[in-house]
């Protein structure tokens, strides 16, 4: 660790501590390394490698088709560019379900070629073992409850989840699994703001929310999708802060035209 660092790095802890102070925790995700500077540079508390990578960078329809080795590579380009932030890396479908031991070794890929400081993992109870096992590995996990889109073939729709009292009874008993296992943070996405709030004031860990209301102790969204990059993708609880689609498309036409033109390259551009 270098003697001159100034910047005050992020912890679990840190985050912990954010949550028994009511500072709202602030998490986006990055893929490369230029945006995940930026993205460390305005100030979130955490930097997520989704492996919504498999939408907006590779252009899949689900989160399924991406490897551990994909998102081991869009690891190692983020943290590169990272110096505060805490990077969770999720777990890629099929590298840790139904199977503690390859679970581990996934994470320990993770930790050891990605450079992550944290992964994130999608289920309750059916992957209790797995969280166990990684956990125990010393290996920081975060949750992920609510819309699960790993399992987006189980349940056919990205609709809102656990609207229904035997769904919600289920999602409130295992955030509190996670929170006994040892995760130290949990996503809660797409359920009903009233069953966030719930959650969040029954666990001690802190509950991010995507979908998932105000009373999350922080909140997550998609890089692209806050930035307007992602024209495609409108759900409601998705607040855009650019529209960089048009600003970039625009940019590029002006580009076109200056070289169809012969605008560009002028004399002081050229040597
Ligand atoms: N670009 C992007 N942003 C995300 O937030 C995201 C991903 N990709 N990929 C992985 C998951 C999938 N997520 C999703 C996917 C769909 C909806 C959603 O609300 N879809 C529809 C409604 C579907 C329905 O009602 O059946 C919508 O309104 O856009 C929400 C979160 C969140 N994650
Ligand atoms: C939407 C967030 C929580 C995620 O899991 C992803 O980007 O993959
Ligand atoms: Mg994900």
């Amino acid at each position: 660790m270098s003697v001159h660092s100034e910047i005050k790095k992020i912890t679990t802890e840190t985050l912990r501590k954010m949550k028994f102070d009511k500072e709202k925790i602030t998490m986006l995700t990055a893929y490369d390394f230029t945006t995940a500077k930026m993205v460390d540079a305005g100030g979130v508390d955490s930097i997520l490698i989704g492996d919504s990578a498999a939408n907006v960078m590779a252009g899949f329809e689900t989160t399924l088709p991406i490897t551990l080795d994909q998102m081991i590579y869009h690891t190692q380009c983020v943290v590169r560019g990272v110096e505060r932030a805490l990077v969770v890396a999720d777990l890629p479908f099929g590298t840790y379900q139904s199977n503690p031991e390859k679970a581990l070794e996934s994470a320990v890929r993770m930790m050891k070629e990605g450079g992550a400081h944290s992964i994130k993992i999608e289920g309750g109870i059916e992957i209790e073992d797995s969280i166990r096992k990684i956990v125990n590995a010393g290996i920081p996990v975060m949750g992920h409850l609510g819309l699960t889109p790993q399992s987006i073939y189980k349940f056919g729709t990205y609709k809102v989840r656990a609207k229904e009292d035997a769904e919600a009874e289920k999602l409130i008993s295992d955030a509190k699994l996670l929170e006994e296992l040892g995760c130290f943070a949990l996503v809660l996405e797409k359920i009903p703001a009233d069953l966030a709030k719930k959650v969040s004031e029954s666990i001690s860990i802190p509950t991010i929310g995507i979908g998932a209301g105000p009373d999350c102790d922080g909140q997550v969204l998609v890089y692209h999708d806050m930035v307007g990059m992602n024209q495609g993708f409108s759900p409601k609880f998705l607040r855009r802060y650019l529209d960089l689609y048009t600003e970039i498309t625009g940019a590029i036409s002006h580009y076109v035209k200056d070289v169809k033109s012969a605008d560009f390259p002028n004399k002081s551009e050229s040597y």
